[in-house]
């Protein structure tokens, strides 16, 4: 059975750092102990200096398999989330055809299968005829049901008011939903059409996809939560108004839940001016007291986790004008780093990082042994280096786009190396193919 020794980590783990070996054997952490450099293994990874994180779980990508693989497919963009220090991702159902039963769910975890180099579970998606479907989803099988509440790429809408109130009654899992109210967003477009044509600004796109129909669409999603105590996740929270209307109560105790994205910690509606519809993203960029106050429901409790709804569109997409150029940024390879410099401006701690990357999204889903470093645990590990820098560029771009928000960003940390199931599948700015992922398994009763 293969071994892996890993050296002198500073283990960041459930709230604390502690310095220690690691043995992994079969894929699993089998003991952490201050010196077990005597162990006869395949393989040595000394790290000293550096620190070992669990891996980012993601539980929103976009990797474009199938039929949309001229902007991605599974390998490209499971080889950048492995760079970006990612372990397991969560693909939304997007893709054509839309994965709106459990047939084409299927399908797409045999692709994985073959070819992902991360851990991977796969979103059976909603629509407002497909309730038979939803119905009867195996809760082992998926990470979740995601239900878009607003338009966005793809044709997924959910807009029929009953069929809404009938998925949420009947959804034998988490539902996650995607919150911004279509008629607000069509009234806002056809308001700014009548002044500028289809060449609206881009730095109007926070005024379409405006605050007012996130509220809105949250509040429809909660309310319906409550009303038929279905297990809600509501992904890619924008705005402080959405923000305050979370519990800080302990994630377990919670019976709806919230994640924001890296890139709302980042950037603003004020830098559209500087990167244009390279940022066009659904929910769009707010004002910066929204992001401030996003880091701030993050570290009081409001936001449970930090996803990268990683949706990779190419270059020459992203050029056109207003309504031609799709939303959606590539997040994954840069995620984490990004996050890293919350922890070098004294924000976050490495400790918060891990719990809202890693930990959380393994409780909110009931991921069965992964997202904590703990004896047993499949070892799903990223090693950080808190002090050599990356400079995020196009031209490392691993992601199939070719392309990232943060050309030219100076990171002051990097991921040095990433361990998918024991495999290093990721060290010094190279991924290492021959290995795939495995297909994500839950520890979960009906409906949570
Ligand atoms: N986030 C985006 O802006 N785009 C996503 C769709 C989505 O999640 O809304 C895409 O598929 O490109």
């Amino acid at each position: 059975m293969a071994t892996l020794l890993i050296l002198n980590a500073k283990i960041v783990n459930e709230n604390s750092i502690v310095e220690s070996d690691i043995y992994i054997r079969g894929g699993r952490i089998e003991k952490i102990a201050k010196d077990l450099s005597f162990m006869k293994v395949a393989n040595v990874l000394d790290v000293k200096g550096k620190h070992v994180m669990p891996g980012m779980i993601d539980d929103q990508v976009h990797f474009r398999e199938p039929g949309l693989t001229h902007k991605g497919d599974i390998k490209s963009e499971s080889s950048a989330a492995v760079a970006g220090g990612v372990t397991t991702f969560f693909d939304m159902p997007n893709t054509i055809p839309n994965v709106l039963n459990s047939d084409i769910l299927e399908e797409k975890m045999q692709l994985a299968a073959k070819t992902s180099i991360a851990n991977y579970s796969f979103y059976h998606g909603a629509s407002n005829d497909n309730l038979e479907d939803i119905k009867v989803i195996d809760p082992l099988a998926c990470c979740g049901l995601k239900v878009f509440m607003g338009s966005s790429n793809g044709n997924t809408l959910v807009d029929v008011e009953e069929t809404l109130d009938d998925i949420f009654k009947h959804a034998p899992l988490l539902v996650a939903t995607h919150c911004e109210d279509s008629p607000t967003i069509v009234e806002n477009e056809e308001n700014y059409r009548q002044i500028y044509g289809d060449d609206i600004p881009i730095e109007l796109h926070s005024k379409i996809r405006s605050e007012e129909a996130c509220v809105k669409s949250t509040a429809l999603a909660m309310k319906l939560a409550e009303e038929h105590q279905t297990r809600l996740h509501i992904l890619h929270i924008t705005t402080a108004k959405e923000t305050e209307k979370f519990s800080e109560l302990p994630l377990k105790e919670k019976l709806i839940t919230a994640e924001t994205c890296s890139q709302y910690l980042v950037f603003c509606d004020e830098d559209y001016e500087t990167l244009g519809s390279l940022l066009k993203c659904n929910p769009s960029f707010k004002t910066a007291v929204d992001r401030a106050a996003l880091i701030q429901g993050l570290l009081e409790g409001h936001l449970d986790s930090i996803g990268t709804n990683h949706a990779p569109h190419t270059l020459q997409e992203k050029q056109g004008n207003y309504f031609d150029v799709p939303a959606g940024l590539p997040m994954v390879q840069y995620a984490l780093p990004s996050l890293l410099e919350h922890y070098q401006d004294g924000i976050f701690s490495l400790e918060f990082i891990a719990s809202k990357t890693s930990h959380a999204v393994a409780d909110i889903f009931n991921v069965k042994d992964r997202g904590y470093i703990r004896e047993g645990y499949w070892a799903d590990l990223v090693v950080v280096d808190l002090d050599t820098e990356v400079t995020a560029s196009n031209d490392d771009v691993i992601s199939k786009c070719g392309w990232t928000p943060f050309d030219g960003y100076e990171f002051r940390s990097s991921v040095h190396a990433t361990i998918v199931n024991g495999n290093l599948v990721y060290i010094n700015q190279k991924v290492r193919n021959g290995n795939l992922g495995q297909r994500i398994e839950f520890d979960r009763k009906k409906r949570s």
